[in-house]
């Protein structure tokens, strides 16, 4: 036994040799590897890669790499992975498609091979998506190619569970992550620590950097050691000075491989335009899914409301093939279900937002269709390259603009997009709107939804900066809500207040006004026909088109109902909007730049000074609102009326203190005035009480010489007395002086012993037994108390005395008395 344990625990010693020694070769080997790995890095000359191969990378990412059938770079990649390996700060510009998200995971992985970075050492990698989908891309892209390293990389998205990431933060070493969620992260998660950072990356970079961003960015940036690696990344780069200066970036390696090219879109994907009214677009989009129905479709609206609701119209619809719909005020839940199911369909029509405009890498997208205008060249860029992808990627984008948005087709000619105009065969076309417009008849959730869309088009359309296409005058409001099923279209309130602002700032009745209140006198019409949507009134009261022609004047817009997308799409990033009219100086227009200044508790201070607000003050109310005056809150000394008087808001300490001395001097007399009161009226109590006590006496002493019959009410409570008892002797265990715990005591002889005197129990034998159990006499008169006992009070012996003290003169009575006295 012994000798075996001893070979045993020779062979573990022998295992673990190995294991050291295999382990100790190994890393030997890989040292060896990474050296000659950095060796070749000088030497690179991305012209001359043919294959993943020719680089010089780590076995285990070459094969990450081959296992995802990647053999060949694509031209991006080829040179952003030369550059980066050998060390530099890269701006990476290229087509959509073309293979960005290799070009800096390659990197990210063989920077950290090479410096054997482990578990331990913390957060080596930051990946900064603008948006949680292609956050979660990224992601998935890692772990396929970096399957074969031992690095632990970490989503951190917002709209997950913040708690579960908390606690592995310190273990993460490549970190993707969105600004939002990372921002929260550095602020409030003591375990997340970027002092060891080696390399930033920045997908989809001018995104990351515009004005939605910027806040977050910035204070990201601060935190993030200064001395690392960068990488940008985006179809359409920044190369913008200020934007490179806040990342430390002096001289990064400018890398766009397409920049010579004919096409900024990739040559495969076929572009054309279409030029329609704006109450035909509907229609267009129904007739094109239903013509293309075994196809896989993306379709681009301006707000999250216009999704919503042509999404839960269509359905209603029904064109005959699967609809979804992804925007970003959704469920995070909802959103990853979404895009995972339009990843793996083939026949689906996706209607989305700019949320997915950008780095989505949805499979085999056949058609593109950008239902309304695109904000800018960039964008159209990266909305219609969600198509025609990869290497062999095919596919069509169509644009869909209204008479006046022609004009972007010059913006994107001239950016080398190659677009052509098409028209819509009219024998292909089918109307639906007969049928929308019962449908919201019938359903008042559809028509709100449709109201809203409205609304936050309009909208969308005002905040837009470029206003020679996005002209909110030009738009036939009426035959846009019309379209979407609206009978009457709804008020659209900011542009009341706008409207009236450019009045007042005008100071002569200008033609706005003239139109606007025509609109109103409409609107009251159309109230009556408009009734069953009350409870919108307020917002969506209908008004009639706003077809203005005239140059708008300059009005600081900031709305609540901006439509909220991913991370605030539409609302933060139209923060620049400069619309190239003059500013009304008008008190509403202050008011409105007011509110987009942030609201520090001095300025809400000077606010509660400015309506004379009592602070720190309760005012009670009645239910029907009249105000209780509290009396406790009623000041006495002079000082403190005064300052009550004076004192607005903000408290003067020493002033307050002085007030609060002399205001205790009256509490403190308050106070012995109530003493005093409680005490008087205690006294009363007592006496009144000693009053009818003896008046009692009097009575009880009565009532027994006159004996009415015996004052049972000192009997004992039957309840009591039977449940003790068991039902065996329920008014039998206690006598007149007895009180209930003393019974319980157990004097069996006692309680048999009163039987006979409880007479009320024999009144009461004529009750039925459950009157009987709870037969309560009135009131207990303890007559002992009168120092009389019962027993004594004998009949008999009372005639007596009385016999004898007859018999007797005064004297005589007097010293049988004293006798009687003595003797006892
Ligand atoms: N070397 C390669 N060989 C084959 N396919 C590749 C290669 N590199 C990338 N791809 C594929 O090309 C597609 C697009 O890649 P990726 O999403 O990285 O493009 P992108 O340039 O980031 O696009 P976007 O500008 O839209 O963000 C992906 O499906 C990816 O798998």
């Amino acid at each position: 036994m012994k000798k075996d344990e001893k070979t045993g625990n020779v062979s573990d010693k022998k295992k673990k040799h190995h294991v050291f020694k295999h382990k100790k070769k190994k890393r030997a080997e890989e040292d060896s590897a990474i050296q000659y790995l950095q060796s070749q890095y000088s030497t690179i000359n991305p012209e001359e890669i043919k294959t993943f191969k020719d680089l010089p990378l780590s076995q285990k990412t070459l094969k990450g790499l081959k296992d995802n059938n990647y053999i060949t770079p694509t031209d991006i990649q080829r040179q952003a992975i030369s550059y980066a390996l050998q060390g530099k700060d890269i701006l990476g510009a290229a087509k959509t498609g073309s293979g960005k998200t290799l070009a800096f995971l390659v990197p990210i992985l063989e920077l950290l091979f090479c410096k054997k970075w482990t578990r331990l050492d913390g957060v080596g990698a930051l990946v900064i998506s603008p948006t949680r989908e292609l956050a979660y891309q990224i992601y998935e892209t890692l772990r396929k190619v970096g399957h074969l390293h031992d690095f632990s990389a970490g989503l951190i998205i917002g709209g997950q569970n913040l708690k579960f990431e908390r606690k592995r933060m310190d273990q993460i070493n490549i970190l993707i992550c969105t600004p939002g969620r990372l921002l929260q992260h550095m602020d409030e998660n003591p375990l997340f620590d970027c002092s060891q950072l080696q390399i930033l990356v920045l997908d989809e970079a001018d995104r990351c950097l515009d004005m939605g961003f910027q806040t977050t960015m910035n204070a990201i940036i601060e935190n993030l050691p200064p001395k690392r690696q960068t990488l940008l990344f985006s179809a359409t780069q920044t190369k913008s000075v200020k934007d490179l200066a806040r990342l430390s970036l002096s001289f990064p390696t400018y890398v766009a491989p397409h920049e010579q090219a004919n096409t900024v879109t990739p040559e495969s994907l076929q572009q054309s335009y279409i030029v329609c009214e704006i109450d035909e677009k509907l229609g267009i989009l129904w007739s094109f899914i239903r013509n293309h129905l075994k196809q896989k479709v993306l379709v681009f609206m301006a707000t999250c409301k216009q999704v919503k609701y042509t999404y839960d119209l269509f359905c209603k619809l029904r064109p005959g093939v699967s609809l979804l719909a992804l925007y970003g005020t959704l469920h995070q839940e909802k959103r990853e279900k979404i895009y995972e199911e339009f990843c793996r369909k083939s026949n689906v029509v996706l209607f989305a937002t700019d949320l997915a405009s950008r780095g989505l890498d949805f499979p085999r997208v056949n058609w593109v269709l950008q239902f309304d205008c695109p904000e800018n060249v960039d964008t159209y860029i990266h909305r219609a390259g969600r198509t025609a992808r990869g290497v062999f990627g095919k596919g069509e984008g169509l644009l869909m603009l209204l008479p006046h948005e022609e004009k972007i087709v010059d913006d994107l000619t001239k950016s080398k997009i190659p677009i052509k105009k098409i028209s819509v065969d009219p024998s292909k076309l089918q109307s639906p709107q007969r049928k929308i417009e019962s449908l919201l008849s019938d359903n008042t959730e559809l028509k709100q939804t449709a109201q809203r869309a409205f609304v936050s088009y309009v909208k969308s359309i005002f905040l837009m900066k470029n206003k020679e296409i996005f002209n909110i005058q030009l738009l036939d409001t009426d035959a846009y809500a019309r379209s979407l099923g609206l009978i009457n279209p709804p008020r659209i309130k900011f542009m009341h207040k706008f409207n009236k602002s450019s009045t007042a700032s005008n100071g002569t009745e200008s033609k706005t006004t003239d139109i606007i209140e025509k609109l109103e006198a409409k609107s009251v019409e159309n109230e009556e026909s408009d009734r069953t949507d009350s409870e919108k009134e307020d917002e969506l009261k209908p008004i009639s088109k706003a077809k203005i022609k005239k140059e708008l004047p300059k009005f600081n817009f900031h709305d609540d109902n901006v439509d909220s997308d991913e991370e605030s799409f539409l609302q933060v990033k139209k923060k620049n909007v400069d619309v190239d009219i003059p500013t009304p100086q008008t008190e509403e227009t202050t008011t409105s730049k007011k509110k987009t200044k942030p609201l520090t508790k001095a300025a809400v201070a000077k606010k509660i000074l400015k309506k004379k607000i009592k602070v720190n003050t309760t005012v009670k109310f009645t239910e029907d609102g009249e105000a209780i005056d509290d009396d406790k809150k009623d000041v006495k000394s002079e000082l403190a009326k005064q300052f009550v008087n004076e004192n607005v808001g903000g408290i003067d300490i020493e002033k307050a203190k002085e007030v609060l001395r002399e205001e205790d001097k009256y509490d403190k007399q308050r106070f012995r005035e109530k003493v005093k009161a409680k005490h008087k009226e205690q006294k009363r109590k007592l006496k009144n009480k000693k009053k009818e006590e003896e008046e009692g006496e009097k009575d009880e002493f009565g009532s027994s010489s006159e004996s009415d019959g015996p004052d049972l009410s000192w009997l004992p409570d039957p309840d009591k007395v039977y449940d003790r008892n068991n039902e065996q002797q329920p008014e039998s265990d206690e006598h007149a002086e007895g009180d209930d715990d003393d019974d319980d005591g157990g004097d069996d002889d006692d309680d048999h012993d009163n039987d006979d005197d409880d007479v009320d129990v024999g009144d009461d034998s004529e009750l039925s037994d459950s009157e009987q159990k709870y037969h309560r006499p009135t009131k207990r008169k303890l007559v002992e108390s009168k120092g009389i006992p019962q027993e004594s009070i004998n009949p008999r012996k009372i005639k007596k005395i009385e016999d004898v003290s007859a018999s007797l003169s005064v004297q005589e009575a007097e010293a049988l008395a004293m006798q009687l006295l003595k003797s006892k």
